[in-house]
């Protein structure tokens, strides 16, 4: 019988399936952020060991400082002991970690595709919803709680209801200056937050098979912001050339073999979906969120919802209370929302294509806002380095970071002060997201740079000389 992508990956993981027709699965990879220390103490209350630590990985980046010179003497105890807790917890089960003073170290997302750990046809699992990343290569990858994090810990398998599958098939080609994020936050707009809840996203279409294999991490990262339980794109000739030479990927002749069965992870002519989606990548544009949900998105030649408009009492009262919170005005266009900072950075958009296409939007010119751009590994900012990138960003006065989720989520002290309002390439516009009370607008980090050059949100189409 024909089968998905999903469902030749999702069987050959499944070790049994239970009467309430949930299936244990056995995990290949398992990430542990600081946030995973409620597991450890699980495990450590219930005197458990951990079962495989060949196949758990630990990264340092939710709590790590990224302001240059920082990572040697953290201020904040509470800060400083969940970045300790991370190195003595995998230390003591002999799991790897790759911490603040490792050539390795970065955000859990980026890490895994980059070192080569995350590869077509496994099944991925971390304490972390964004965790639906690592699905661009062909792997089934998914956020889990923290007592899940301890049965994977405890055992390498984990208790799953198996999603429906959805196919979100995205025709056409984007244009100039139109991103992976552009096509993530307008599937999100037309769908909702909670447009994909209870599916896994197959993304195909011809707008999916041109992205870079970078951008295809965007568009999967983002998959959780519309509902969906992972996102993932089958294994083709872009994906196997990225795979080749990955630091801890298969070399050689493992890479040949293992190249052979990833062509067979494709959805088979004729398999069923749940679900079908079609949106014609051509007509999309830059695309940014002026509220506090990522489906509050528009393109940017538009304008902030009027609540008048709106079709219910409650629907109208929500999108003031929003408009409130945002400092802005019923039917004000969105070229006309002047910014206070700008923040490149993120699992989502942090790799070194993202840093490329801010910094050739920066390049000869000076941000009107202050900014930080933190780089979603310590290999990508090298490798920004050594392409000259971070001085394109501090001559347009932007600071230059480490890296870590920094400005994202803001645990690591980094903030966005009070009413202040940034335009940021992260994946999550909640209120208080990037510190209390600070205004937070998604977009495209050529998007990002083009508001820091106009100090206000701009279409970077519009922007003479980007070579977009
Ligand atoms: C703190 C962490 C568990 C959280 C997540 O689950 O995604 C964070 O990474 C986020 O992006 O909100
Ligand atoms: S960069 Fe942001 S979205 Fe990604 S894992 Fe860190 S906090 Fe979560």
């Amino acid at each position: 019988m024909p089968a998905t992508l999903f469902d030749k990956v999702w069987d050959a993981h499944e070790i049994l399936r239970g009467a309430d027709g949930r299936s244990l699965l056995w995990i290949d990879r398992h990430f542990v952020h600081e946030g995973s220390f409620h597991a450890f103490d699980q495990l450590r209350d219930r005197a458990l060991s951990v079962s495989r630590p060949d196949l758990t990985f630990g990264i340092a980046d939710h709590y790590a400082p990224t302001l240059p010179g920082d990572r040697s003497t953290i201020g904040d105890p509470r800060i400083r002991s969940m970045v300790t807790q991370l190195a003595d917890n995998t230390g003591r089960h002999g799991i790897r970690l790759f911490g603040l003073d490792d050539p390795r170290q970065g955000i859990v997302h980026v890490v895994g595709p980059e070192q080569g750990l995350t590869l077509p046809g496994l099944l991925i699992v971390c304490g972390d919803s964004h965790t639906a990343t690592h699905g661009a290569l062909g792997a089934i990858a998914f956020g889990i709680g923290a007592s899940e994090v301890a049965q994977v810990l405890a055992t390498q398998t984990v208790w799953q209801t198996r999603p429906k599958r959805m196919r979100l098939t995205v025709t056409g080609r984007l244009g100039p200056g139109v991103t992976a994020k552009d096509l993530a936050l307008t599937w999100i707009a037309r769908l909702g937050a909670d447009g994909a809840r209870g599916h896994a996203i197959e993304y195909a279409g011809e707008a999916v098979a041109a992205l870079s294999v970078e951008a295809r991490l965007t568009l999967c990262n983002l998959s959780i912001e519309g509902g969906a339980r992972c996102g993932m794109i089958a294994p083709d000739a872009a994906a196997l050339a990225y795979l080749r030479d990955r630091p801890m990927g298969p070399a050689g002749f493992d890479f040949e073999t293992a190249a052979e069965t990833w062509a067979a992870l494709k959805t088979d002519d004729g398999a069923a979906f749940d679900r079908e989606v079609t949106l014609d990548g051509a007509t999309m544009a830059p695309t940014v969120t002026w509220g506090v949900s990522p489906e509050e998105a528009l393109p940017i030649d538009g304008r902030v919802p009027d609540p008048a408009t709106l079709d219910t009492a409650e629907a109208a009262r929500q999108a003031r209370e929003t408009l409130a919170y945002m400092g802005l005005t019923p039917g004000q266009a969105l070229t006309d929302i002047a910014i206070d900072r700008v923040f490149i950075g993120s699992c989502t958009n942090a790799r070194l294509e993202d840093l490329r296409a801010a910094a050739a939007v920066l390049k000869g010119r000076r941000s009107r806002v202050p900014g930080v751009v933190s780089p979603g590994s310590t290999a990508v900012k090298r490798q920004a380095e050594a392409e000259g990138l971070d001085r394109i960003f501090t001559e347009a006065g932007l600071a230059w970071h480490d890296s870590g989720c920094s400005l994202c989520v803001g645990m690591n002290g980094d903030r966005v002060p009070a009413g202040e309002r940034c335009a940021s390439t992260t994946n999550r516009n909640f209120k208080g997201r990037q510190g209390p009370g600070a205004r937070t607008h998604l977009m495209s980090p050529p998007m990002a740079a083009a508001a820091a050059v106009a100090g206000r949100l701009y279409d970077v189409r519009d922007l003479s000389g980007c070579d977009l």
